[in-house]
């Protein structure tokens, strides 16, 4: 039996992990990512066997990420996109340094030639295939492009020219019409693009922001969302318990007009949280979409010849993503039902409404991500991680109970070094209860201990592996600091997701009032009181908002909390919301009678942030943060930097020259998190 018996930081954070399965329409052919240390490659497992094949071979830790993974109806042709987009500057992200940046690009493989390799097209952000041809459609701003891939010189030629940015590409299922969803700044439109027609036809164009065209498979109807308004500003989205109210449209296309067929209660509607929210028709007249007006994301059908929508899912869980399979019988979904640390797999008969748990396929503690049925429907793609197990594809077959693991040995490819993790619940200072898992070394302690804070806030840390890379790192390096002999607990403070709309959005947070921080508080004398952890080692770290909410601890309970790491924190609200990556207004306003309102909201967010309670600040720190950061402005780190070096408060600092946030390099969470190894001993265990 392989077992990883790990030791190291570098082995700690050396887990291989799967990510974006897709599956072919037509063909029962999956295919998925997978980094190891930073180098990404595909995969595809067929029927029968499901073998797995690696299809490229990229062999360099290089920073290019890998995103828009389709797979064409057929199976025969994979499309992605490869490197991160421009920063407001028109930059691409350079994390190597190279003496020539590398460029947003646009690759596709042949699976059936004869020398299978990824091919080089063009620079985009945005692509898909045409259905039945061998064109490929794709985006540079607002020109649309097509490759034909039967071609020998490959060259692209335009196909339009539009205002604005286009954002989605929706062909129908035959490929005779493209609708696009075309962002122009504040508003949105959908237009169709016929070939053959000399312009675009738009969709019932209004005052609003339509988005997420979705085409009924006979290419009759085009479901969309119309969210009200204009875009709204950043810091309402987030902290204001503004919610993007949204309605569900439908375009006919024979009679050429759109209905409305269900609009979100007033107050409600689409806001920052984890999970997919697609739109996915069953049939001719009949779709699945979500929503959170309960107060939990749950799944609903529309039937659009009843004008009727009946809720398919319910109670106080979330749906966190789902799938039906081709033929409209079963509705694949994960959900955090009974659970407060992860998400389990259920399907639901589309016909009799019998709901089936699928868990139990899986070993135990398993937590389920994004499912995906493959296209004959008798069975289920599946990426699970674990406690001990790192993201790995999987495949379900429900109906004779089989689950099958692409070749890695699931069960045993496990972290040897990891530690359980127990899930645990708290009351905060004004009674909310709150969630988080500990990990405990081995021993009686007292131990150093350590809080440590996600991103966000909407994420969620999970009691193992999570589906984004970013946070299955923060939860390795979280165990080795375990292996290390900390005490470490995770913290889902208000605002995370998992735990329904009221707990995400708990009124003044944030910008507005930084309310969460009294979870933080309650978490670090959660911990202080415990008999196995040294109150005075009590240290603090976290991760851009998780980074902040550590400037704030170490700001006003120095007491507490005795030293801290902060990686890309935001530390000064007004500030950072008045960077143009945000383009907020909330803090500057251009008309004289608006100007005091400004203020007062620039006070308010000042008095939520870490720069407001300098004065108190003592306890050492360490900065990191990435120059090329494109959601935190490096700035806030090295102000707080600076300010706090006058002050003759510990702080030491780390720049990485070239990356963004939340690191695209592998060879920086290692350095960074060696970093923070160092001064979180220095400081909280041979101090
Ligand atoms: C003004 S604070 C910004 C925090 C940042 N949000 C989005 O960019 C963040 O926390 N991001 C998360 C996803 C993370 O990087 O962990």
């Amino acid at each position: 039996m392989e077992r990883l018996n790990m030791q190291s930081l570098d082995e700690y954070l050396g887990f291989t992990f799967a990510q974006n399965m897709v599956s072919a329409r037509h063909k029962d052919r999956l295919v998925w990512i997978r980094t190891t240390k930073g180098i990404r490659n595909l995969f595809i497992a067929s029927a029968p066997g499901y073998d797995p094949a690696q299809v490229s071979a990229w062999r360099e830790d290089d920073g290019q990420m890998i995103s828009g993974l389709q797979i064409s109806d057929e199976g025969r042709y994979l499309l992605f996109i490869r490197g991160e987009g421009k920063n407001v500057l028109g930059e691409y992200p350079n994390p190597l340094s190279l003496n020539t940046p590398p460029k947003q690009m646009l690759w596709f493989i042949d699976l059936d030639s004869r020398d299978s390799h990824p091919v080089e097209l063009a620079e985009t952000h945005l692509a898909c295939f045409r259905p039945d041809s061998t064109e490929i459609y794709f985006c540079k701003k607002g020109q649309l492009f097509k490759i034909d891939t039967a071609s020998s010189s490959l060259e692209p030629e335009e196909v339009l020219s539009t205002r604005g940015n286009i954002t989605e590409l929706s062909w129908t299922e035959q490929g005779d019409r493209l609708a696009m969803t075309i962002s122009r700044h504040r508003h949105s439109f959908i237009g169709i693009h016929t070939p053959g027609l000399d312009r675009i036809q738009w969709l019932n164009p209004s005052f609003d922001r339509d988005i997420q065209p979705t085409w009924s498979a006979d290419g009759q109807h085009i479901a969309y969302l119309k969210c009200h308004g204009v875009k709204p500003d950043i810091t309402d989205f987030w902290f204001n318990r503004f919610f993007d109210r949204f309605e569900l449209w439908i375009f006919n296309t024979n009679s050429m007009k759109a209905r409305q067929y269900w609009q979100c209660p007033e107050g409600d509607g689409i806001s920052l949280q984890e999970g997919d929210r697609p739109i996915i028709w069953v049939n001719e007249s009949q779709l699945l979409f979500s929503h959170e007006v309960s107060g939990w994301n749950h799944v609903y059908r529309l039937d659009i010849n009843r004008r009727h929508v009946e809720t398919l899912t319910e109670g106080e869980f979330l749906i966190h993503s789902y799938d039906v399979d081709r033929h409209g019988g079963w509705l694949y979904f994960t959900h955090n039902e009974g659970k407060h640390h992860g998400y389990r797999l259920s399907r639901l008969n589309l016909s009799n409404g019998s709901e089936e748990d699928l868990q139990s396929l899986l070993p135990e503690g398993s937590i389920a991500f994004q499912p995906v049925s493959v296209a004959s429907g008798n069975a289920v793609g599946l990426i699970m991680g674990g406690d001990q197990q790192p993201l790995i594809p999987v495949l379900i077959r429900p109906d004779d109970q089989q689950v099958y693991c692409f070749g890695q040995p699931a069960y045993e490819v496990g972290c040897r070094g990891f530690n359980k993790v127990e899930g645990i619940s708290f009351h905060s200072k004004d009674g909310l209860e709150v969630h988080g898992q500990l990990m405990k070394p081995e021993g009686k302690g007292p131990f150093p201990a350590l809080l440590t804070l996600h991103g966000g806030p909407w994420c969620q840390t999970v009691a193992g592996f999570s589906n984004w890379h970013g946070l299955s790192y923060v939860y390795a390096f979280n165990q080795y600091l375990v292996s290390q002999g900390f005490l470490v607990l995770s913290l889902n403070y208000r605002g995370s997701s998992g735990y329904g709309k009221e707990f995400r959005h708990p009124g003044p947070y944030g910008w507005n009032g930084a309310t969460e921080y009294q979870d933080v508080q309650a978490a670090g004398e959660w911990l202080a009181s415990r008999l196995d952890v040294n109150a005075e080692k009590l240290g603090i770290w976290g991760k851009s908002y998780g980074g902040y909410l550590t400037a704030m601890a170490l700001a006003r309970n120095s007491d507490l909390f005795k030293a801290g790491v902060d990686i890309e924190g935001c530390h000064h609200f007004p500030r950072e919301f008045r960077q143009r990556h945000w383009d907020s207004e909330k803090f500057s306003c251009m008309a004289a009678e608006e100007m005091e309102a400004a203020q007062k909201r620039a006070q308010k967010a000042l008095e939520s942030s870490p720069w407001h309670y300098l004065d108190t600040w003592q306890s050492p720190v360490l900065l990191i943060h990435p120059d090329d950061d494109r959601n935190v402005h490096f700035e806030e780190s090295q102000r707080l930097y600076n300010e706090l070096r006058k002050r003759n408060i510990t702080v030491e600092g780390m720049a990485i020259p070239d990356e963004v946030h939340s690191f695209l390099c592998h060879a920086p969470w290692v350095a960074g998190y060696r970093r923070a190894e160092q001064f979180l001993k220095k400081h909280l265990k041979h101090s």
